[in-house]
């Protein structure tokens, strides 16, 4: 695998045809065009996402490990993601199992914004108190 190519979202734009036909699952590119014909799901589904992100249709299936399998061997290379290129998608798909990470990340996201606001508070009502004392004092 040392010389896996990076593509970039335009580029796998570019293979959008039957006969020429990429498409992105989770971040890699692969070259369905030898699949089409014998894919189960039929080419009609496939030629949908040619040269696109079809991440989210893949999982939604549910495809099984020799599905992958066969898709581990239509590899071309690694997705480059440009400034502006479409967000992965499925990312947050329900029927993915591991959506725990995402979900924790969001919750520790939330976590530090309060104890953000928190510490603001007990620093603004610290410099509050400070601020009396020192005119009570001077009085
Ligand atoms: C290159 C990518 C893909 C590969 C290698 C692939 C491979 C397969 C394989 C091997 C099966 C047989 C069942 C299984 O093993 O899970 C299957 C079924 C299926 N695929 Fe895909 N698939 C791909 C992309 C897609 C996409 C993008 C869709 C979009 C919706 C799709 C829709 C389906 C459906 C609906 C079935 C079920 C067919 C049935 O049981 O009648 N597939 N696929």
């Amino acid at each position: 695998m040392s010389d896996a190519k990076e593509l970039t979202y335009a580029d796998v734009q570019s293979h959008s045809g039957k006969k020429d036909l990429y498409v992105v699952v989770h971040d890699k590119v692969y070259d369905a065009t030898k699949f089409v014909d014998e894919h189960p799901g039929g080419e009609e589904v496939l030629l949908d996402v040619g040269g696109q992100d079809a991440t989210e249709a893949f999982e939604d299936v549910g495809h099984s490990d020799e599905a992958r399998e066969i898709l581990d061997g239509l590899l071309v290379g690694d997705l480059k993601r440009m400034p502006g290129d479409p967000a992965p998608s499925g990312a947050a798909a329900p029927a993915a199992s591991t959506t725990t990470a995402s979900k924790s990340e969001s919750a520790g996201m939330g976590v530090g914004l309060y104890a953000l606001v928190l510490v603001g508070g007990i620093a603004a009502f610290g410099a509050y108190k400070y601020l009396q004392m020192n005119s009570e004092s001077s009085k």
